[in-house]
């Protein structure tokens, strides 16, 4: 065999060792198991690993992150602080909220949707962090205690409440910001609070109705006993949130990992923000601290009349007082 011979011979046995190797089908199967392994990968990265989750910083890797019934849920009262109370909740690492209002058990539509369908609706969570949803209709829509009661008899239920005769101008604002926008004529709250015949308040205007904390607790303490319902003091938590907080953690059975420090009045807000994993303040939406509109002395008077025994009632049922009741408390800071 002289050189040209064995240079053949050599370079037909390769050609035949590769095209053994690299026929198309061969490739295709390769780059099949590598596009598998990859997604595998991802996969398991993603759903369970903490390495791929932003929420954990606990150095704790292998844990599985799934969609959970909430632990506990945020009832009310509506225009008392619920959306600034979730808000700082969901800076604690043990605890997920929902983005949304749910409205699972208020809303008869979501409700025969069943829990599944509720559960889809909670964020993802680790199995030792609490899932927490607000729906502030909850706490005096009539059917929400036993329904709740019928999902969970153990759940943590958080309640806030605010100066009532504030929580009803809130209430009413709101309504006046919803009606604009459906380019509806705005009227004064005076004009809509008082009976026009007899000029007292009218009993039953939805935003007066609604701070009558007593008759929807009352309601609420048929199925769940007090202590399983932790009160919160709305205008404590505009004032000075982390005392409110802390005992919220208390109550819930976390640590308390949400320092003073992470609370930051805003003066241009005029309002606290708080401190988050992305932002150096985040602050409520516009929607949350209007400016109230100065209302008539004699119709402030009216309300606190009309809730005066109501709120009496309240402290009596959860067994804490507010200064709502308490004229010297309240002449001083102007209410
Ligand atoms: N940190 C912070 N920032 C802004 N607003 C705050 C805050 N803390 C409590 N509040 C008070 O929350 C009131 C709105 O209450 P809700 O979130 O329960 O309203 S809602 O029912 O969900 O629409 C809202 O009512 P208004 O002041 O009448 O707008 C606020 O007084």
């Amino acid at each position: 065999m002289n050189y040209q011979d064995v240079k053949y011979t050599q370079l037909s046995n390769k050609t035949e060792v590769c095209s053994r190797c690299c026929t198309p089908r061969k490739l295709f199967t390769y780059f099949f198991i590598l596009i598998v392994t990859l997604i595998g990968l991802l996969v398991t990265c993603y759903s369970h690993s903490g390495i791929c989750n932003k929420y954990d910083n606990r150095k704790v890797h292998i844990r599985l992150t799934k969609r959970r019934l909430p632990h506990c849920i945020i009832i009310g009262a509506r225009k008392a602080g619920t959306r600034a109370l979730l808000t700082y909740l969901k800076v604690h690492p043990d605890i997920q909220t929902a983005q949304y209002e749910v409205h699972f058990f208020d809303n008869q539509e979501n409700y025969d949707f069943g829990y599944g369908w509720y559960q889809k609706q909670m964020p993802y969570s680790f199995p030792d962090q609490l899932t927490i949803e607000k729906s502030p209709a909850y706490f005096t829509e009539s059917s929400v205690p036993g329904r709740v009661y019928s999902m969970n008899s153990t759940i943590k239920i958080l309640l806030i409440v605010r100066d009532p005769v504030q929580r009803t101008i809130s209430d009413q604002l709101q309504l006046n910001f919803k009606g604009l926008d459906m380019g509806l004529e705005v009227k004064p709250f005076e004009e809509l609070v008082l009976n026009p015949k007899t000029g007292n308040i009218d009993m039953n205007f939805k935003p007066v109705q609604r701070s009558y904390y007593d008759v929807y607790m009352k309601n609420w303490l048929k199925y769940f006993p007090l202590n399983q319902i932790h009160i919160v003091d709305g205008d404590q938590l505009i004032a000075d949130p982390y005392p409110e907080v802390y005992k919220v953690e208390s109550f819930l059975g976390v640590r308390h990992a949400i320092p003073q420090s992470d609370f930051v009045y805003n003066a241009t807000k005029g309002f606290y923000c708080v401190k988050t994993d992305t932002a150096y303040q985040k602050c409520l939406s516009g929607s949350k601290g209007r400016s109230h509109p100065h209302i008539q002395k004699e119709v402030i008077e009216k309300l606190k009349d009309v809730f005066w025994k109501h709120n009496e009632n309240f402290f009596e049922l959860v067994n804490q007082r507010f200064f709502w009741n308490n004229k010297t408390m309240a002449s001083k800071i102007g209410k």
